[in-house]
């Protein structure tokens, strides 16, 4: 049985980038789910903006044909939902259309107004001074910054003051979809809900701990965009260290946004820096080439980036997999190291945090008992989100006393019977809701740069491409060299 879900108060959400790929693929489909279960009403609106000269009905067309695979069971529940979305053509950079859009957003003035900016972060200062200047950055008003905010520290403090000329910084929902996953906001309850985790949350018991973002696709439609980020700056900067925040982060005082945020903050401020003088030891970059995945070819990095943007390449240096190990200088962490991979077209879609705890001191079984493994706490992500703890028993049965390493094994979807929501739509909710708990804080995404920016700098300084793996693989056999060099091994265990 899940709770029920609540209606939130109406709102206006104006998606800036309304055709884009995040747009159709991701929040448009969120929002529809959230209206099926009955948490938007009638009175909501929901306003496309691009520059593409598309009506209402234009838009409404393209939605429903994005919509139909989740529509397919909600027969005319569709139809109802579009009668909310409208849409304004209008270029970011130009005046027309903006007197039309204000008008329009005029309509409704009780309304909360999220103004949702999923363009490249280039228009966001762009957008907010145009908001202002119609005055629409007053009363309940909010703005959805999407990542990457910049593409250094530098750039993501331009963008932030340039922001928060108009929007407080109460006003601005920095989104980091990892935090929205099901799982994540697990990991707080795991930590901090039950007696039995947080004693042993410290270096003292925990060995290591790995967080693995495996996507199996290329970079689809976004190659213009990626071949300026790469892994670094799309995945480890926001997702990644987000996980690792959560993972890491003292028990904070409530869940109030700041005293979380606080915490995370913490953790940042805390990761030994990764610069010129060691990065090579600590991280690893790769670049896909072409292979075979499901007896079909797969095509490497510049084919993709090739067929994804109108100037071709022959070459390219961005990475599309990075593996590192980063370690966080306080009490509680000290010399645990937390390993760090993720990668496109890898061998297979899996997101997961493992907690590996340390040995138990002294052994008390012959060696035919068998080995004595680690415990081990597995965080599913995606896909089929869940919980895993490796434990330790005895093999059934007279044999004698023989050792068997075993999972305790809870999938969310078998406990509960529902489907996961997808992270999109709690952290929409949560925008119009005004709780900003799962998004980042101005001086959480800066204090990321300050440590993503030394290794991007050694990387340009060392001058080295990145290492070739084939598509469908685990990436370059250096990220497999990361972890053996400390005597310890990737968790690939995902089919069981
Ligand atoms: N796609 C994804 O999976 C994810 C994307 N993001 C982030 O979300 C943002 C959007 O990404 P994505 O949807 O992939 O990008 P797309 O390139 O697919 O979409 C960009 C959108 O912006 C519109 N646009 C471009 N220029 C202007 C302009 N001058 N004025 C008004 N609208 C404009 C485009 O429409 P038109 O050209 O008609 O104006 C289009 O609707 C980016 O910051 C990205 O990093 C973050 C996480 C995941
Ligand atoms: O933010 C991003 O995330 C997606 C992966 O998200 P997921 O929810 O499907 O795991 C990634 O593909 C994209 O490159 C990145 O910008």
């Amino acid at each position: 049985m899940t709770a029920p879900a609540l209606p939130v108060d109406l709102f206006d959400l104006v998606i800036f980038g309304g055709t884009g790929d995040l747009a159709v693929r991701k929040l448009l489909p969120a929002l529809f789910h959230r209206f099926v279960d009955g948490q938007i009403q009638p009175g909501s609106r929901i306003i496309g903006v691009a520059r593409e000269g598309l009506d209402d009905d234009g838009y409404r067309a393209q939605i429903r044909s994005a919509l139909n695979g989740a529509a397919s069971k909600q027969g005319d529940q569709l139809d109802t939902f579009l009668k909310l979305v409208h849409y304004r053509p209008l270029d970011a950079r130009k005046d027309a259309g903006w007197d039309d859009f204000a008008k329009l957003m005029g309509e409704y003035p009780d309304n909360v107004r999220v103004f949702y900016l999923s363009t490249s972060p280039d228009l966001f200062v762009d957008i907010c001074q145009r908001l202002g200047g119609y005055g629409l950055n007053q009363g309940k008003s909010r703005v959805v910054l999407e990542k990457p905010i910049g593409k250094d520290l530098a750039s993501a403090n331009r963008i932030n003051d340039d922001v928060g000329r108009v929007f407080a910084e109460s006003q601005t929902y920095r989104i980091d979809h990892y935090l929205g996953k099901e799982t994540v906001q697990n990991l707080l309850a795991l930590r901090f809900g039950n007696a039995l985790f947080e004693p042993l949350w410290n270096a003292g018991h925990i060995d290591h701990v790995q967080i693995t973002v495996a996507e199996t696709l290329g970079v689809e439609r976004r190659g213009p965009y990626y071949d300026h980020a790469g892994a670094l700056r799309d995945m480890v900067q926001n997702h990644m260290l987000q996980l690792l925040c959560m993972v890491a982060m003292e028990p904070p005082s409530s869940l109030s946004p700041d005293a979380v945020r606080d915490e995370k903050l913490k953790v940042l401020h805390a990761l030994k820096p990764i610069n010129e003088t060691n990065a090579s030891q600590l991280t690893v970059r790769g670049q896909y080439r072409a292979g075979v995945g499901e007896g079909q070819s797969v095509p490497g990095y510049i084919e993709d980036l090739n067929s994804s943007s109108k100037s071709k390449v022959e070459h390219s240096s961005t990475e599309t997999f990075v593996a590192l190990k980063a370690e966080i200088a306080n009490w509680r962490w000290s010399g645990v190291p937390f390993y760090l991979r993720t990668g496109k077209r890898l061998a297979e879609r899996v997101s997961e945090i493992v907690v590996a705890f340390k040995p138990v001191p002294h052994s008390i079984f012959t060696a035919s008992a068998g080995p004595l493994a680690q415990n081990r706490l597995v965080l599913r992500l995606q896909p089929d989100e869940g919980v895993k703890l490796w434990l330790t028993i005895k093999h059934p049965g007279p044999g004698g006393l023989r050792l068997r390493h075993v999972p305790l094994d809870m999938s969310f979807a078998e406990a509960f019977g529902v489907q996961q929501p997808d992270a999109y739509e709690r952290l929409l909710l949560d925008v119009v809701r005004g709780n900003p708990t799962l998004f980042m804080r101005r001086d959480e995404v800066e204090a990321a740069w300050r440590w993503a920016d030394p290794i991007l700098a050694a990387w340009a300084a060392g001058g080295e491409s990145p290492r070739p793996y084939t598509s469908g693989t685990w990436g370059p056999s250096a990220a497999v060299a990361l972890i053996e060099r400390d005597g310890r091994t990737w968790d690939e265990d995902f089919e069981q």
